[in-house]
């Protein structure tokens, strides 16, 4: 290896010792030698960095990018450019990324020089709220798709990794992949010293000074409250339970700051919160920061929860507290929320050794909003994998209905958008299997000129048409200040 990347030299955020440049040669030729694999990834540990500032760093419209970030947990993915993109639609989507996903990890060999479980490939994507797309405004999305990245930077509590893929009948020799690898290491060790370098943090750090048009918060009321009149009727005459209606907010972008201090605004409001970033090449960017939880699987214990069920936050300590009780024992709101634990459960039974969850709903308070919340575990059968399990537990109650098969063609009828990937799955899978994937609610699409905010809630037996209306208009304010149109 050029004396560069080795340790010994000069400080870099990404060096290579000579051991490990001794191991990396062995495996290549390894690699050459055996010629039974198409791809190889290539792990190394890296100083402390921000993944967000290198994603800034190294925006390209025109390439996939990807971002992860969960504050409180200190985990958060960067990553950039297409390896290998898995892609499905219709019912059997998720079954058809499984084998697709798992023909590729076959046919992949991974180097590492960190211990830990996130170093090699990683999938990366989501999936639409329905089984198909069929509309142009998300036509730079899949119904469903994991990406592999070329390249992802990892920091998961003090650890930082970077990550290399590539596909190897490109190469001729080990000289070639050799060469591609360090060159590729030097290029991001530039790109990383100048993230780091880099003057100003992305936040967006004052309020515009020329705010922009006020929000037409209105657009689309009537239409709101004839679908929820609607959804009771048939809820009355009991074609189902309980269905989650949403809206979509689409206004002009006047915002052109980077979706990188988008996302850098949520994650500093939001830290309990998934923040995320889909951005398919030369496409809109699908960007949010959802409080909800679907999965969150390792080693055969699963974490998933019911959230919903939600009331304001109070201007006081007080009032507050006076919201969080009218919540908890609203009897609107605790059956809205039961029809969710009670689904998941069911939906886990087949999978589960044991599901644990408490009798009671605790309060999850976001900056915004609180919500009725039960988080729920399980131990699963050998056999259960991250999106098998996904499958089944999709939409949950919380942004579908109760049953789900019943309220699914009236979430068609009485919306008058594409949900696209809004309350879909959207997250990431490693390649040992676990993986977490989030709700992709309180979220927005952006486009060059355009940008779709969304919300909705869950309609019962009880429900008022006004009062779920507010409760939209709360919903879409954390993406509203994002891209201050507050
Ligand atoms: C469907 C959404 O929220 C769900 C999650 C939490 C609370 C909800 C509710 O109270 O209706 C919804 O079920 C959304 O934010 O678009």
């Amino acid at each position: 290896m050029d004396t560069d990347l080795l340790s010994d030299t000069q400080e870099l955020p990404l060096q290579v010792d000579r051991a490990t440049d001794q191991r990396l040669q062995l495996f290549i030729e390894g690699l050459v030698r055996q010629q039974d694999k198409s791809y190889a990834t290539f792990t190394f540990p890296v100083q402390e960095i921000e993944p967000l500032m290198l994603l800034q760093e190294s925006w390209n419209e025109q390439q996939f990018r990807y971002y992860w970030e969960k504050p409180s947990d200190n985990f958060a993915i960067a990553a950039g450019d297409t390896l290998v993109q898995l892609s499905a639609s219709g019912p059997s989507r998720f079954a058809d990324i499984i084998s697709q996903q798992q023909a590729l990890q076959n046919a992949t060999a991974s180097f590492s020089s960190v211990y830990h479980s996130r170093a090699g490939l990683m999938f990366l994507g989501g999936f639409s709220f329905f089984s198909r797309l069929e509309t142009a405004d998300w036509d730079s999305f899949e119904a469903a798709s994991l990406t592999v990245p070329r390249w992802f930077i990892l920091k998961d509590g003090d650890h930082y990794s970077a990550t290399l893929s590539l596909q190897l009948p490109d190469f001729q020799s080990r000289n070639e992949i050799y060469e591609e690898v360090t060159g590729r290491l030097r290029s991001l060790n530039r790109q990383m010293t100048s993230a780091s370098d880099s003057p100003s943090s992305p936040v967006i750090a004052r309020k515009n000074t020329d705010p922009f048009p006020a929000i037409p918060l209105k657009l689309g009321f009537e239409a709101w409250i004839s679908s929820v009149k609607q959804a009771k009727k048939q809820i009355r005459q009991e074609t189902f339970d309980k269905i989650v209606l949403a809206r979509r907010l689409s206004v002009a972008r006047k915002n052109t700051a980077p979706v990188t201090k988008l996302l850098d605004h949520l994650r500093r409001r939001y830290e309990n919160c998934s923040c995320f970033l889909v951005h398919p090449p030369g496409g809109q960017s699908f960007v949010g920061a959802t409080p909800e939880q679907l999965i969150a699987f390792e080693d055969n214990l699963l974490q998933t929860e019911a959230l919903a069920g939600s009331i304001e936050r109070g201007k006081t300590a007080m009032e507050d507290l006076t919201l969080a009780k009218d919540l908890s024992i609203s009897t609107k709101n605790r059956n809205e929320h039961q029809f969710v634990v009670q689904d998941i459960e069911q939906r886990l039974r087949p999978f589960a050794r044991s599901i644990r969850h408490s009798s009671q709903p605790q309060v999850k308070k976001l900056s915004n909003v609180q919500h009725l919340y039960t988080p729920i575990q399980a131990d699963l059968k050998p056999e259960a994998t991250v999106l098998s399990v996904l499958e089944k537990l999709h939409p949950t109650p919380a942004v579908g209905g109760y049953p789900w098969h019943k309220a699914a063609p009236y979430i068609r009828e009485l919306e008058d958008f594409e949900r696209g990937w809004y309350a879909g799955p959207v997250g990431w899978v490693d390649a040992s299997g676990s993986g977490e994937f989030a709700v992709a609610i309180r979220s927005g699409l952006i486009g060059e000129e355009q940008v779709h905010f969304f919300a909705g809630c869950g309609i019962v037996e009880d429900s008022d048409p006004q009062t779920e209306w507010e409760e939209t208009n709360l919903k879409l304010k954390p993406m509203l200040s994002a891209l201050q149109y507050d």
